[in-house]
This record gives C-alpha cells, structure tokens and sequence, in this order.
C-alpha cells in the first residue's frame, strides 16, 4: 500500500529527491527515490507508517530517534494513543487509504486529535492527490472505514469476479466477460458518483417493469440475500479492525 501512494505522489510531481523509502524488504521504489533498510540520521516532516499492524512493536524502537514532525499511520485498527505511545512525533495522524490511491481515485479517511491546523493542512495536501479525503473526528468509526473503504476494493473485486463467472457459465468467453464486467462496475459506479439520485433509485431505473433486472435483482433481495452478505462481510472486516487494534495495544 505505501508503494501505490508512493507512485501516485510521484505521478502528481511530487519531487523523489525528497524522498526517503525504508524498507529492508528492497522493494521496487520510483526513480530517483532513496531507498535506505533503515532510518537514516536526521527529522524527516512527515514519517509515513505503512508496516503491517503486526510488526508494529518490532519496528518501533528503530523509529524512537526519527522524531516525525508528523507521523502518519495506515495501519488497520492501530490507534492514535497506541502509535503516540510507542513512536515518538510531535502529531500523530491515522490514515485509512485504499488500493486505487495508485491511480488517484482512491479514498482516505483521516484522524487525529490534534489542534494544530498546521498539522491537519499537512495530512490534507500529502493526502489530497489520493482521491476522496474526508477526516473522521470519531475513532471509533475507523473500524466501519477499515471495513467499507480500506478492505472495499477486495469485496468489489470479489463482486467482479462473481459476475465474469456468471456470464461465463452463461457461455460468454471468459475474457469477454471479465472486460464487460470490469465496464459495466466501473460505469455503474461513474454514474453514481455524477448521479443525483442514490443507488436504490438507480437499481430502479435500469430494471424495467417485467423485465430481466427485476428478475435478477430479485435473487438478490430474496431475504435481502444480498444486504446480508455484504453486512456480515463488512462486519468480519470491522472485527478484525478492532481485534489488530487489541493487539497493538
Ligand atoms: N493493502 C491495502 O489495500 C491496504 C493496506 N493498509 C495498511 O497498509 C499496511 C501494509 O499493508 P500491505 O501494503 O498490504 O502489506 P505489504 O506486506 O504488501 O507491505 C508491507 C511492507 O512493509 C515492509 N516492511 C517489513 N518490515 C519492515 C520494517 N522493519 N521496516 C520498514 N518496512 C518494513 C515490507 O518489506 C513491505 O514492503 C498495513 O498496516 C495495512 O493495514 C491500509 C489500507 C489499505
Ligand atoms: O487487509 C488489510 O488488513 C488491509 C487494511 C485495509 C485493506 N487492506
């Protein structure tokens, strides 16, 4: 995940020369980037924090003299006391981006207890060529993030998927029917975003009376087959938002 945000930084002109990439695990980094296997000497502006939730206390005490004007966390469940308490900042800000980030149409949710408008300036414009920002002043509801926008993708994709293989039992060419697929989503979710009306009225409108959307919406909504797919789905996700959360504590 920090590589896609790295990459879209870089796409948006963001200068690699003043970037600092610490991974030991030598990835792939833009060019003209520095990659270093630990942190270098000095106090970077922004440490952004993109490790595993797990790794957290491993790493930790490697961070302890780099003393982040503003350290930024896209850990799962990790909250703001808990990285405050192990990684020495003079503001912490979590962060929840998503996978399209790497294309600039992802979306990030912010939060951070901190006052300092500066603070909040920075976060924003570091986030702002991501996509959506929106900041979240309850923590609490990042668990509800993790699971809708953070983990959304991979439920989206997962619904892809299950359309392509529909059509393809249907006899559509397995290619064809993961490009229609993949078009039709991305369509459907492009009129939505331009629409005024919501999705209910939508679904509505593309079903005509007798016609073949009802037939189909109709296996979905069968004791709202669908609605508690999803609900269970995003609950899964929240909960184990929360259990990360636990454990990093
Ligand atoms: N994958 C996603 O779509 C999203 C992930 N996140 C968060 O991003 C974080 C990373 O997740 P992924 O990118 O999926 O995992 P990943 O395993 O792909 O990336 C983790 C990176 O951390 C590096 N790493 C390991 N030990 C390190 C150390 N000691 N110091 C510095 N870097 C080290 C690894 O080499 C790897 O490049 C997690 O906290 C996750 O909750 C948040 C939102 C979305
Ligand atoms: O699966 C995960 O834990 C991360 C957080 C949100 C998306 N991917």
């Amino acid at each position: 995940m920090g590589g896609a945000m790295l990459a879209r930084w870089i796409a948006d002109g963001a200068d690699p020369a003043n970037i600092v990439a610490i991974d030991p695990g030598a990835p792939d980094v833009p060019a003209g980037v520095t990659l270093v296997a630990a942190p270098p000497e000095g106090r970077p502006d922004v440490l952004v924090l993109a490790i595993k939730p797990q790794l957290l206390d491993a790493v930790a005490p490697s961070l302890a003299s780099t003393n982040p004007d503003v350290l930024v966390s896209i850990l799962a469940g990790v909250e703001e006391a808990t990285l405050a308490a192990k990684i020495p900042a003079r503001a912490v800000v979590r962060a929840m981006p998503n996978l399209p980030v790497a294309i600039g149409r992802g979306v990030v949710a912010l939060h951070t207890t901190s006052d300092d408008a500066r603070v909040r300036d920075v976060a924003e414009a570091l986030m702002a060529p991501l996509g959506l920002v929106e900041w979240i002043a309850d923590e609490a509801l990042f668990h509800a993030v993790v699971a809708l926008s953070g983990s959304g993708p991979g439920f989206a994709y997962r619904f892809i998927e299950a359309m392509a293989a529909g059509a393809a039992a249907l006899g559509l060419p397995a290619a064809m029917a993961e490009r229609f697929a993949i078009a039709t989503v991305e369509g459907a979710a492009a009129l939505a975003a331009d629409s005024d009306v919501g999705p209910a009225v939508l679904a509505d409108r593309v079903a005509s009376p007798g016609g073949t959307t009802r037939a189909g919406l109709d296996v979905l909504d069968h004791g709202a087959a669908m609605r508690r797919l999803v609900a269970d789905t995003l609950t899964a996700a929240a909960r184990r938002s929360a259990e990360l959360a636990e454990a990093a504590r």
